[in-house]
């Protein structure tokens, strides 16, 4: 197509190469654990903020981290700023580093940053030490402007300082990482040959491995492509065996979170991210959204994603970013239906469940519970909605098992009131709405009592109807009580036949209430009424009552 624009002009532009990979295998395999995560927020995500965190913010977000469960938490760049390096004072002076957690800093290749990232790790127990440098062909080229031997040089310069560093502080046990950052736009053979090199220098076993972290620092192509370049380096790697081989995806083209998975499919034993993906650009890859997938299939995330609004909490009033409604698993409206056909589903599951099951509710890939979400939340009522998901709110809220013929009325009843407003209808509406339609609580007559006599030709009933006059008693026989009231009415000018009927207890106890609900003809035109008492035949008296008061409102209305 031709560029409606001369700025934007897809020829600027080159297709990613495909690694030509003959051995490929991952596709076959499925992740079946949780990978060693490695939390970024603290540094990779920090260092993208408008405002980068006070060291009170990064003591709140790590103190959420380490709740979490995160056992290897990247906390800065202490030689970068004062306050990333106050931050690490702070976290070892004032002892807050669990023995189960691991803090891991980050430096680049550089003499005087690497003395002060040791000089600021003074007195800690175990750390990660993360150098990176660039392996790019652009960084390469145009940034460092070396060739392969001079950018390996500064990568081995960097590992020897690193570990000279470390031997001058025996009482901490040092854990070595090095990043061929901009892995992605690095030929593999060159990647492999610049971590062969670190590797000779850090000379790690199996026993003390070090961490390769492979960063898609620029998310260049597809996600198979990035698990081509993980199983081909690991292939190709010699000592892989003394290795922990981990990833640190970027979002450029929104598939980080499907890069480390396919990444951990092709070999890859540990992952680094954020939560809610914060970081440069598009962001780093979301951990919350990786370990609910996990989650989702059954896999054990080894995090505590259990209180979703407290983590949404923190997050985002440490960074100050918001989270987006419709973000993977936690967002606000992601377990919400609004649309009739979800809802129906949704309740038609939810009803049959029986809490042992496996979970297999339509539309709700994973129980909203599950993260401290309520199934209030889990139905919304507006224009695109249907009797179902009415039917739902009533039942969830007020306890009321609606016959088929109500939920059909309300809905048309909920659908006006909707597309009148041309918003949402709460909850608190529909029960207003309900009332006052199906209940008629300002109708033209309610009952105030009644008196029942049982003999063997059968019932006869007197009833006290409150209206504008005062109270009048309709006095009257039938097979039953209904029969005998409808027969009452006819002296209000209402002839009522009742076509369907059904009534259910609302409460449990004693002074449980119930409910009935009346499906009538009333001078000729169809109503539902219901009524609600603790006398489940005043509570039918009172249905039959409402369906009369609105065949009389419309009768006066057409009058
Ligand atoms: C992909 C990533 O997220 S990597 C992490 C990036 N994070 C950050 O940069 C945040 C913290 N960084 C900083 O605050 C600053 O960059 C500092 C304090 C670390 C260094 O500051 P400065 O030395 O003033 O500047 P700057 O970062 O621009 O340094 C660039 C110089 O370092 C060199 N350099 C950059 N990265 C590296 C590296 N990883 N290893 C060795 N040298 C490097 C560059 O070639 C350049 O050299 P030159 O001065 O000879 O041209
Ligand atoms: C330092 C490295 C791991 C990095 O943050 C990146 O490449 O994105």
């Amino acid at each position: 197509m031709k560029p409606s624009s001369t700025a934007f002009d897809h020829r600027k532009y080159r297709p990613f190469p495909p690694l030509k990979k003959i051995n490929r295998r991952w596709p076959d395999n499925t992740i079946e654990q949780a990978p060693l995560w490695c939390s970024v927020d603290l540094r990779d995500g920090n260092q993208a903020l408008i405002e980068p965190m006070s060291v009170a913010q990064k003591k709140r977000l790590f103190q959420l981290l380490v709740n979490m469960g995160f056992k290897e938490i990247e906390i800065g760049f202490p030689a970068a700023s004062g306050p990333d390096y106050d931050f690490v004072r702070m976290l070892i002076d004032e002892n807050m580093i669990p023995d189960d957690v691991t803090i891991q800093v980050l430096t680049q290749a550089r003499q005087h940053l690497i003395t002060k990232t040791f000089e600021a790790l003074i007195g800690c127990r175990r750390a990660v030490v993360h150098v990176y440098n660039s392996t790019s062909k652009v960084q390469r080229e145009q940034v460092f402007q070396r060739d392969r031997s001079g950018i390996i040089q500064i990568a081995v310069d960097g590992a020897r300082m690193v570990a000279e560093e470390a031997k001058k502080h025996p009482d901490t046990e040092w854990v070595f990482q090095y990043s061929p950052e901009s892995f992605t736009g690095t030929e593999m053979d060159f990647a492999v040959d610049v971590c062969n090199a670190v590797m000779k220098i850090w000379q790690p076993t199996p026993e003390k491995p070090v961490i390769l972290n492979l960063p898609a620092t620029v998310e260049m192509s597809t996600p198979n492509i990035f698990a081509d370049q993980i199983e081909w380096f690991l292939d190709h790697l010699e000592n892989r065996e003394s290795a922990i081989c981990s990833v640190h995806t970027h979002n450029d083209r929104g598939c980080a979170v499907a890069a480390a998975e396919l990444a951990v499919m092709a070999g890859a034993d540990r992952v680094e991210g954020t939560l809610f993906g914060n970081g440069e650009r598009t962001g780093n890859m979301d951990i919350v959204t990786m370990a609910m997938n996990l989650y989702s299939q059954g896999v054990d995330p080894r995090l505590d994603l259990s209180q979703a609004n407290k983590i949404i909490k923190i997050a985002t009033e440490c960074t100050d970013l918001p989270i987006h409604p419709r973000h993977p698993w936690f967002g606000e409206l992601v377990y919400t239906a609004f649309s009739g056909s979800h809802q129906d589903a949704i309740r038609k599951c939810l009803s049959k469940r029986k809490t042992e099951e496996v979970w297999d509710v339509a539309y709700l890939p994973i129980d909203p519970a599950d993260i401290g979400r309520d199934y209030q939340e889990v139905i919304r009522i507006n224009s695109q909605s249907g009797k179902g998901g009415v039917a739902f709110v009533l039942e969830h809220d007020h306890g009321l098992q609606t016959p088929r013929w109500l939920q059909i009325a309300l809905s048309v009843a909920v659908q006006a009131a909707a597309e009148t407003s041309a918003k949402e209808v709460s909850s608190g509406d529909i029960w207003n709405l309900f009332q006052q339609q199906f209940m008629c609580i300002d109708g033209q007559y309610s009952i105030g009592g009644y008196r029942l006599e049982h003999s063997a030709e059968g019932d006869s009933v007197e009833v006290d109807v409150r209206g504008s006059q005062g109270v009048i008693s309709l006095a009257s026989q039938g097979k039953g009580p209904l029969e005998a009231f409808s027969k009452g009415l006819e002296k209000l000018g209402v002839r009522l036949d009742i076509l369907d009927y059904s009534e259910h207890a609302l409460d449990n106890g004693s002074d449980a209430r119930a409910v009935s609900y009346v499906h009538a003809s009333v001078n000729g035109q169809r109503y539902c009424g219901v009524g609600i008492d603790q006398d489940i035949v005043l509570a039918s008296l009172k249905a039959m009552m409402a369906a009369a008061n609105q065949a009389l409102q419309n009768e006066q209305k057409v009058a």
